[in-house]
Protein backbone atom coordinates (compact mmCIF):
# COMPACT_ATOMS: atom_id res chain seq x y z
CA UNK A 1 0.00 0.00 0.00
CA UNK A 2 1.41 3.62 -0.65
CA UNK A 3 1.95 6.51 1.59
CA UNK A 4 -0.89 8.43 0.72
CA UNK A 5 -3.18 5.85 -0.88
CA UNK A 6 -6.98 6.97 -0.81
CA UNK A 7 -6.40 10.74 0.44
CA UNK A 8 -7.00 13.55 -1.18
CA UNK A 9 -4.66 16.39 -1.07
CA UNK A 10 -4.22 19.73 -1.87
CA UNK A 11 -1.31 21.93 -2.67
CA UNK A 12 -1.14 25.79 -3.09
CA UNK A 13 1.14 27.55 -5.83
CA UNK A 14 1.71 24.00 -7.56
CA UNK A 15 2.42 25.58 -10.94
CA UNK A 16 6.12 25.62 -10.42
CA UNK A 17 8.85 24.66 -7.91
CA UNK A 18 8.47 23.18 -4.21
CA UNK A 19 4.30 23.42 -5.00
CA UNK A 20 5.04 21.53 -8.05
CA UNK A 21 7.30 18.44 -6.28
CA UNK A 22 5.04 18.50 -3.69
CA UNK A 23 1.76 17.91 -6.01
CA UNK A 24 3.83 15.17 -7.74
CA UNK A 25 5.25 13.30 -4.72
CA UNK A 26 2.13 12.99 -3.74
CA UNK A 27 0.66 11.72 -6.52
CA UNK A 28 3.50 8.58 -6.87
CA UNK A 29 2.63 8.18 -3.17
CA UNK A 30 -1.20 7.08 -4.19
CA UNK A 31 -2.86 10.82 -3.24
CA UNK A 32 -5.02 12.17 -5.80
CA UNK A 33 -4.24 16.19 -5.99
CA UNK A 34 -5.52 19.60 -6.33
CA UNK A 35 -3.37 22.03 -7.07
CA UNK A 36 -3.98 26.01 -6.48
CA UNK A 37 -2.41 28.23 -8.89
CA UNK A 38 -1.86 32.38 -9.71
CA UNK A 39 -1.18 32.71 -13.23
CA UNK A 40 0.62 30.32 -14.92
CA UNK A 41 -2.19 28.11 -17.15
CA UNK A 42 0.43 26.00 -18.88
CA UNK A 43 2.29 24.98 -16.01
CA UNK A 44 -0.85 24.03 -14.47
CA UNK A 45 -1.89 21.82 -16.62
CA UNK A 46 1.69 20.25 -16.83
CA UNK A 47 1.94 19.09 -13.28
CA UNK A 48 -1.57 17.92 -13.52
CA UNK A 49 -0.62 15.96 -16.20
CA UNK A 50 2.56 14.67 -14.06
CA UNK A 51 -0.03 14.30 -11.36
CA UNK A 52 -2.12 11.67 -14.02
CA UNK A 53 1.05 10.25 -15.49
CA UNK A 54 1.14 9.03 -11.78
CA UNK A 55 -1.75 7.36 -12.20
CA UNK A 56 -4.14 9.76 -9.86
CA UNK A 57 -6.76 12.11 -10.68
CA UNK A 58 -5.39 15.38 -10.27
CA UNK A 59 -7.20 19.02 -10.89
CA UNK A 60 -5.79 22.56 -11.38
CA UNK A 61 -8.11 25.53 -9.76
CA UNK A 62 -6.51 29.55 -10.72
CA UNK A 63 -6.85 31.95 -7.34
CA UNK A 64 -5.29 34.49 -5.64
CA UNK A 65 -3.82 32.76 -2.22
CA UNK A 66 -4.20 36.80 -0.90
CA UNK A 67 -7.85 36.52 -1.06
CA UNK A 68 -9.55 34.44 1.53
CA UNK A 69 -12.38 33.47 -0.55
CA UNK A 70 -9.50 32.07 -3.17
CA UNK A 71 -9.37 29.52 -0.39
CA UNK A 72 -12.87 28.69 0.06
CA UNK A 73 -13.57 28.17 -3.76
CA UNK A 74 -10.46 25.94 -3.57
CA UNK A 75 -11.69 23.72 -0.64
CA UNK A 76 -15.33 23.82 -1.98
CA UNK A 77 -14.45 22.97 -6.05
CA UNK A 78 -11.70 20.15 -4.70
CA UNK A 79 -14.73 18.49 -2.55
CA UNK A 80 -17.10 18.44 -5.57
CA UNK A 81 -14.52 17.30 -7.90
CA UNK A 82 -13.05 14.24 -5.23
CA UNK A 83 -15.48 14.00 -2.36
CA UNK A 84 -13.12 14.89 0.72
CA UNK A 85 -9.51 16.89 2.06
CA UNK A 86 -7.17 15.38 4.09
CA UNK A 87 -4.06 17.21 3.35
CA UNK A 88 -3.60 20.78 3.20
CA UNK A 89 0.22 21.55 1.75
CA UNK A 90 0.27 25.31 1.99
CA UNK A 91 3.10 26.39 -0.46
CA UNK A 92 2.10 29.43 -1.91
CA UNK A 93 4.93 32.51 -1.48
CA UNK A 94 6.79 35.29 -2.83
CA UNK A 95 10.33 36.96 -2.04
CA UNK A 96 10.76 40.55 -3.50
CA UNK A 97 14.19 40.88 -2.27
CA UNK A 98 14.68 44.51 -1.54
CA UNK A 99 16.69 46.65 0.89
CA UNK A 100 15.00 47.54 4.13
CA UNK A 101 15.23 51.33 4.40
CA UNK A 102 13.15 52.02 1.44
CA UNK A 103 10.77 48.87 1.62
CA UNK A 104 7.98 50.27 -0.84
CA UNK A 105 4.97 49.75 1.54
CA UNK A 106 3.36 48.09 -0.85
CA UNK A 107 5.81 45.42 -1.01
CA UNK A 108 5.64 44.66 2.43
CA UNK A 109 1.71 44.45 2.24
CA UNK A 110 2.06 42.09 -0.26
CA UNK A 111 4.31 39.57 1.13
CA UNK A 112 2.60 39.25 4.19
CA UNK A 113 -1.07 39.13 2.49
CA UNK A 114 0.32 36.14 -0.31
CA UNK A 115 2.42 34.25 1.86
CA UNK A 116 1.12 34.47 5.73
CA UNK A 117 -2.49 35.96 5.53
CA UNK A 118 -2.60 33.36 2.54
CA UNK A 119 -1.25 30.33 4.02
CA UNK A 120 -4.05 31.18 7.22
CA UNK A 121 -7.01 31.29 5.09
CA UNK A 122 -6.24 28.27 3.16
CA UNK A 123 -5.38 26.11 6.24
CA UNK A 124 -8.44 27.74 8.21
CA UNK A 125 -11.01 26.32 4.84
CA UNK A 126 -8.90 22.93 4.92
CA UNK A 127 -9.63 22.19 8.38
CA UNK A 128 -12.78 23.60 8.75
CA UNK A 129 -13.65 21.15 6.02
CA UNK A 130 -11.91 18.42 8.01
CA UNK A 131 -13.61 19.18 10.51
CA UNK A 132 -17.01 18.62 9.04
CA UNK A 133 -15.92 15.10 7.53
CA UNK A 134 -14.72 14.39 11.33
CA UNK A 135 -11.61 11.90 10.25
CA UNK A 136 -9.34 14.08 10.92
CA UNK A 137 -6.18 15.42 8.46
CA UNK A 138 -3.22 17.23 7.98
CA UNK A 139 -1.59 20.47 7.54
CA UNK A 140 1.71 21.31 6.12
CA UNK A 141 3.14 25.01 5.99
CA UNK A 142 6.02 25.30 3.68
CA UNK A 143 7.41 27.82 6.34
CA UNK A 144 11.60 28.09 5.91
CA UNK A 145 14.94 28.18 6.98
CA UNK A 146 14.19 31.95 7.24
CA UNK A 147 11.45 31.65 9.83
CA UNK A 148 14.74 30.84 12.35
CA UNK A 149 17.01 33.23 10.52
CA UNK A 150 17.40 36.75 8.96
CA UNK A 151 17.99 37.93 5.84
CA UNK A 152 19.60 41.52 5.01
CA UNK A 153 16.95 41.89 1.62
CA UNK A 154 14.16 39.91 3.36
CA UNK A 155 12.92 42.09 6.24
CA UNK A 156 9.47 41.64 4.80
CA UNK A 157 9.60 38.16 3.78
CA UNK A 158 11.19 36.18 7.27
CA UNK A 159 8.71 37.28 9.26
CA UNK A 160 6.11 36.05 7.24
CA UNK A 161 7.68 32.54 7.60
CA UNK A 162 8.42 33.06 11.19
CA UNK A 163 4.56 33.25 11.49
CA UNK A 164 3.63 29.90 9.27
CA UNK A 165 5.76 28.56 11.51
CA UNK A 166 4.19 30.02 14.96
CA UNK A 167 0.92 29.20 12.96
CA UNK A 168 1.34 26.08 12.96
CA UNK A 169 2.34 24.96 16.49
CA UNK A 170 -0.79 27.24 17.32
CA UNK A 171 -2.97 25.49 15.12
CA UNK A 172 -1.72 22.31 16.13
CA UNK A 173 -3.16 23.29 19.82
CA UNK A 174 -6.80 24.35 18.34
CA UNK A 175 -7.00 21.61 16.41
CA UNK A 176 -5.48 18.83 17.78
CA UNK A 177 -9.05 17.46 19.26
CA UNK A 178 -10.22 16.63 16.01
CA UNK A 179 -7.15 14.63 14.91
CA UNK A 180 -5.62 17.40 12.57
CA UNK A 181 -2.33 17.33 12.64
CA UNK A 182 -0.32 20.78 11.78
CA UNK A 183 3.93 20.56 10.81
CA UNK A 184 5.69 22.99 8.84
CA UNK A 185 8.97 22.47 6.67
CA UNK A 186 11.16 24.81 6.56
CA UNK A 187 13.20 24.62 3.46
CA UNK A 188 17.12 25.60 3.19
CA UNK A 189 18.23 27.53 -0.09
CA UNK A 190 16.48 25.34 -3.01
CA UNK A 191 16.86 26.25 -6.77
CA UNK A 192 13.76 27.71 -7.88
CA UNK A 193 11.99 30.91 -10.02
CA UNK A 194 12.10 32.39 -6.44
CA UNK A 195 15.34 33.03 -5.75
CA UNK A 196 16.77 32.72 -9.95
CA UNK A 197 17.56 36.19 -10.43
CA UNK A 198 19.02 36.07 -6.95
CA UNK A 199 21.50 33.36 -7.60
CA UNK A 200 22.29 34.61 -10.54
CA UNK A 201 24.54 36.12 -8.80
CA UNK A 202 27.72 33.44 -8.48
CA UNK A 203 29.51 34.80 -5.60
CA UNK A 204 26.86 34.86 -3.91
CA UNK A 205 25.43 31.10 -5.02
CA UNK A 206 29.00 29.65 -4.03
CA UNK A 207 28.81 31.61 -0.87
CA UNK A 208 25.70 29.36 -0.31
CA UNK A 209 26.84 26.35 -1.31
CA UNK A 210 29.98 26.64 0.85
CA UNK A 211 27.86 26.79 3.70
CA UNK A 212 25.44 23.45 3.18
CA UNK A 213 27.44 20.65 5.07
CA UNK A 214 26.07 17.92 2.31
CA UNK A 215 27.53 20.43 -0.43
CA UNK A 216 24.87 21.32 -2.71
CA UNK A 217 21.65 23.45 -3.05
CA UNK A 218 18.42 22.26 -2.87
CA UNK A 219 16.53 20.94 -5.15
CA UNK A 220 12.40 21.38 -5.47
CA UNK A 221 12.55 17.49 -5.45
CA UNK A 222 14.36 17.24 -1.86
CA UNK A 223 11.30 18.58 -0.26
CA UNK A 224 8.64 15.71 -1.69
CA UNK A 225 9.77 12.98 0.50
CA UNK A 226 9.18 15.43 3.98
CA UNK A 227 6.25 16.67 2.59
CA UNK A 228 4.82 13.29 1.83
CA UNK A 229 5.63 12.26 5.06
CA UNK A 230 4.17 14.22 7.30
CA UNK A 231 1.09 14.20 5.49
CA UNK A 232 1.13 10.74 5.65
CA UNK A 233 0.02 7.99 8.58
CA UNK A 234 3.78 7.45 9.04
CA UNK A 235 3.63 10.72 11.19
CA UNK A 236 0.31 9.84 13.06
CA UNK A 237 1.64 11.31 16.04
CA UNK A 238 3.91 14.29 14.57
CA UNK A 239 2.29 17.37 15.25
CA UNK A 240 3.20 21.03 15.99
CA UNK A 241 6.82 20.07 14.69
CA UNK A 242 8.71 21.93 11.98
CA UNK A 243 11.85 20.17 10.26
CA UNK A 244 14.71 21.55 8.26
CA UNK A 245 15.15 20.48 4.97
CA UNK A 246 18.25 22.39 4.13
CA UNK A 247 21.31 19.96 3.56
CA UNK A 248 22.78 21.27 7.24
CA UNK A 249 22.78 24.89 6.62
CA UNK A 250 20.95 26.04 9.89
CA UNK A 251 23.83 23.93 12.20
CA UNK A 252 27.03 25.14 10.27
CA UNK A 253 27.89 28.06 12.01
CA UNK A 254 31.82 27.37 12.44
N1 LIG B 1 13.32 28.33 -2.94
C1 LIG B 1 13.75 28.48 -1.69
O1 LIG B 1 14.96 28.60 -1.44
C2 LIG B 1 12.78 28.47 -0.57
C3 LIG B 1 11.43 28.59 -0.76
N2 LIG B 1 10.58 28.60 0.32
C4 LIG B 1 9.15 28.73 0.13
O2 LIG B 1 8.68 27.73 -0.73
C5 LIG B 1 7.46 28.15 -1.31
C6 LIG B 1 7.50 27.82 -2.79
O3 LIG B 1 8.49 28.59 -3.43
P1 LIG B 1 9.44 28.03 -4.55
O4 LIG B 1 8.95 26.73 -5.03
O5 LIG B 1 10.81 28.12 -4.05
O6 LIG B 1 9.33 29.14 -5.68
P2 LIG B 1 8.31 29.28 -6.90
O7 LIG B 1 8.35 30.70 -7.30
O8 LIG B 1 8.61 28.27 -7.93
O9 LIG B 1 6.93 28.90 -6.26
C7 LIG B 1 6.07 29.83 -5.65
C8 LIG B 1 4.69 29.53 -6.19
O10 LIG B 1 3.74 30.33 -5.51
C9 LIG B 1 2.85 30.83 -6.48
N3 LIG B 1 2.22 32.05 -6.02
C10 LIG B 1 2.81 33.26 -5.80
N4 LIG B 1 1.89 34.15 -5.43
C11 LIG B 1 0.71 33.50 -5.41
C12 LIG B 1 -0.61 33.89 -5.12
N5 LIG B 1 -0.89 35.15 -4.78
N6 LIG B 1 -1.59 32.98 -5.21
C13 LIG B 1 -1.32 31.71 -5.58
N7 LIG B 1 -0.10 31.27 -5.87
C14 LIG B 1 0.91 32.17 -5.79
C15 LIG B 1 3.71 31.08 -7.70
O11 LIG B 1 2.93 31.19 -8.86
C16 LIG B 1 4.60 29.86 -7.68
O12 LIG B 1 4.03 28.78 -8.36
C17 LIG B 1 7.34 29.64 -1.01
O13 LIG B 1 6.41 29.82 0.03
C18 LIG B 1 8.72 30.02 -0.54
O14 LIG B 1 8.70 31.08 0.35
C19 LIG B 1 11.02 28.44 1.58
C20 LIG B 1 12.36 28.31 1.81
C21 LIG B 1 13.33 28.31 0.77
C1 LIG C 1 13.97 32.90 -1.79
C2 LIG C 1 15.20 32.72 -0.97
O1 LIG C 1 16.27 32.36 -1.76
C3 LIG C 1 15.01 31.62 0.01
O2 LIG C 1 13.79 31.77 0.66
C4 LIG C 1 13.91 31.25 1.83
O3 LIG C 1 13.00 31.16 2.59
C5 LIG C 1 15.31 30.79 2.08
O4 LIG C 1 15.75 31.04 3.34
C6 LIG C 1 16.06 31.51 1.06
O5 LIG C 1 16.44 32.79 1.54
Amino acid sequence: MKLLEGKTVLVTGASTGIGRAAAVGAAKAGADVVINYHSRDDEAAACVAEIEAAGQRGLAIKGDVAAPETATEFVVKAVEAFGKVDVMVSNAGICPFHSFLDMPVETVQRTVQVNLLGGYFMCQAAANQMVRQGHGGALIAVSSISALVGGEYQTHYTPTKAGLHSLMQSTAIALGKHGIRCNSVLPGTILTEINKDDLADEAKRKYMEARIPLGRLGQAEDLAGPIVFLASDMAAYVTGAALLVDGGAFVNLQ
